[in-house]
């Protein structure tokens, strides 16, 4: 069964702390070490299979350090400057502002509610254990655009319990419980469960429920929405629990009015067991909040002025920006997402930093290649632009002679500028306002825009190629279960990774340079890359990266007992990817890059 044999050990220790102490006490409760209770100390649950190639992979030592590195977040928030904007000098300045405002106003709440003891405001600012973070420019040579806030934890918290009598508390959403782990707060759909007769304004302490495997190997959460916690061992979770408590915070509304709303702040976080500066909303425009490896990834891609790029998997545009604000701002980067909604998110998010040499379009990144006909000439494969040769009304970018032509809007067509003609509507926009006018709008309209979409470049059309893979995000922190991966479907992101890589190394002209980058821990979907890539094509060879701050890559093979092969790096290969260790001393999420340099291609 997957996981069970730990969800069996933890039970026997427990078990065990419960006989030991049975003959001083007749409370369950009190049955509990309350402090080993309310702590946050999770154990990561991985799929059986997987967590035997990891093992193979990194040895169990390193394995067990990078599982619990998972479950906690980064210690600091990590901060991109728009230098097209602001100075990394005044975004530091504008932070101590604000957070010596945020202190003061802190301090004065507190002089409010302890306004019976006659203590000097400054005084009180001063003795306020309501520490700022301090705040650093990042020393790596060329990043001193990039900030660090730096935050604290895991912390204590001293939980309101007595020795009879459990504090109230709230169960969250392990989602939920993963965002509020980084700052965020806790908001009335993540709440899960809620002890009896909890009134507005009331402390409560917020663990979170973890899937729990079932009998049939299936993981569940198990905790029915609105259930009411009584502190006992027949609460749901009782047990697995232990170690999973987040912090307490204050009611917003009560347990009544927690189930009947749909949306709003449930709890008030007000004791964290991290503490990480929040930047929602904070300095918009001059700053974007980015951990480390992205921001270097954009730099290992080297953009220049003038060059033409292109994020293939883009959204929501975190590297796209970086890479745009590398080359200042001049020359043309493609950003590309498969999602209509996440393409409006790059749109907004370059809006935001003010840059305009990026073009978003709606594309499925495993049809990138567009090939030309015999005449050199653009094939056209609508049905309609064929029965209609004097309008053609696309939602693409076209391609000619290797140059993308944007689209312009004009109300709700889009045209292509070289067959604009006048304002026809084509039969499959008559089906969509129909449908429209039948079914009202749909999430398209709902979420408000338009997107462009493409069908594809020509061959050899970028200088460079940043391929961001969708992955299994395995290195993503801070995460609370993994078993929802299985060997299977890590095999199934590798050959994705792969299939889209074939696409990229035909858009990339010989010369140019191909960035390849997860957000996984996972040898298959990283090394495993990399080696199928540099055997497919023998024209591509490894670059070196600049900034270099990542450890070095997985040698050697995998072959599991199922005869599945794994092939990863070769000597000498090794040094010139980064792997980035969530255990490691720069405390980042775990992230692999390799950049690629390619060479004349065969005819
Ligand atoms: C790792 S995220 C990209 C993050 C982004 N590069 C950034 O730094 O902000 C992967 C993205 O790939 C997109 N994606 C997945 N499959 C795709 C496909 N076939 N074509 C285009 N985009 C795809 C997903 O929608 C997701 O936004």
């Amino acid at each position: 069964m997957k996981g069970g044999r730990r969800v069996l050990l933890k039970a026997i220790n427990i078990n065990r702390s419960f006989s030991s102490r049975t003959s001083s006490s007749p409370s369950p409760i009190l049955l509990m070490d309350q402090s080993e209770r309310y702590c946050y100390n999770p154990s990561l649950y991985w799929n059986n299979q997987v967590e035997e190639y990891f093992i193979k992979a990194y040895g169990s030592e390193a394995f067990s350090r990078i599982s619990k590195a998972l479950t906690r977040p980064s210690c600091y928030s990590c901060i991109r400057v728009n230098t097209l904007r602001t100075t990394t000098e005044s975004v530091i300045e504008k932070i101590l502002e604000i957070q010596h405002e945020k202190k003061l106003q802190d301090a004065l709440n507190n002089l409010n509610t302890n306004d019976d003891k006659p203590v000097e405001v400054s005084e009180r600012v001063n003795s306020s254990n309501l520490e700022t973070n301090p705040v650093f420019k990042c020393q790596i040579p060329g990043l001193d655009y990039v900030v660090f806030v730096k935050g604290s934890g895991p912390h204590d918290i001293h939980y309101d319990y007595q020795q009879d009598r459990p504090p109230k508390e709230v169960i969250v959403s392990r989602k939920c419980a993963e965002a509020v782990l980084r700052g965020a707060q806790v908001y009335v759909p993540g709440i899960l469960a809620c002890s009896a007769h909890v009134e507005k304004g009331e402390k409560v302490a917020v663990s979170v429920g973890v899937e729990q495997p079932g009998r049939n190997g299936e993981w569940a959460i198990g905790i029915t929405r609105g259930i009411v916690l009584q502190g006992v061992k027949t609460d749901p979770q009782y047990i697995e629990r232990d170690g999973l408590y987040i912090g307490q915070g204050v009611t917003m509304l009560s347990r009544a009015g927690i189930f009947r709303d749909l949306s709003g702040l449930g709890v008030d976080m007000t004791d964290r067991v991290f503490r990480l500066p929040s930047f929602n909303d904070v300095l918009k425009g001059d700053i974007f909040l980015q951990n480390l490896p992205s921001i270097i990834t954009a730099h290992v891609l080297d953009p220049q002025e003038g060059e033409k790029v292109l994020d293939m998997c883009a959204a929501p545009g975190g590297k796209t920006t970086a890479i745009a604000s590398l080359m200042k701002d001049k020359g043309e980067v493609i950003a590309v997402d498969r999602s209509h909604n996440k393409v409006l998110e790059i749109h907004n998010l370059a809006e935001e930093l003010g840059l305009n040499s990026i073009t978003a379009y709606k594309m499925d990144a495993l049809k990138s290649v567009r090939k030309n006909n015999l005449n050199g000439t653009v094939t056209q494969t609508s049905s309609e632009d064929k029965a209609n040769h004097t309008i053609q009304e696309v939602e693409v970018a076209c391609v000619v002679n290797g140059d993308i032509v944007p689209p312009t809007t004009e109300g709700n067509k889009i045209y292509n500028e070289d067959t604009r003609k006048g304002p026809y509507t084509s039969k499959s926009e008559l089906r969509k306002q129909n449908r429209r006018m039948k079914n009202g709008p749909g999430k398209n309209q709902l979420t408000g825009g338009r997107v462009n979409k493409c069908e594809g470049f020509s061959p050899n059309s970028f200088d460079r190629v940043l391929l961001d893979a969708p992955c299994s995000a395995l290195g993503l922190r801070p995460r609370l279960f993994a078993a929802e991966e299985t060997v299977e479907s890590l095999r199934r992101h590798g050959k994705y990774q792969q299939r889209m890589f074939d696409q990229a190394v035909q858009l990339v002209r010989p010369g140019g340079v191909i960035v390849y980058s997860t957000c996984t821990i996972n040898p298959g979907e990283n090394e495993a890359l990399v080696r199928y890539a540099l055997d497919t094509y023998k024209f591509l060879s490894l670059a070196q990266q600049h900034p270099r701050i990542g450890g070095p890559g997985l040698l050697g093979r995998y072959e599991s007992s199922d005869g599945y092969v794994e092939e990863w790096l070769k000597p000498g290969e090794e040094g010139l990817v980064q792997r980035f260790d969530p255990s490691g001393p720069h405390d980042t999420i775990g992230f692999f890059i390799a950049k690629f340099y390619v060479g004349p291609k065969e005819a």
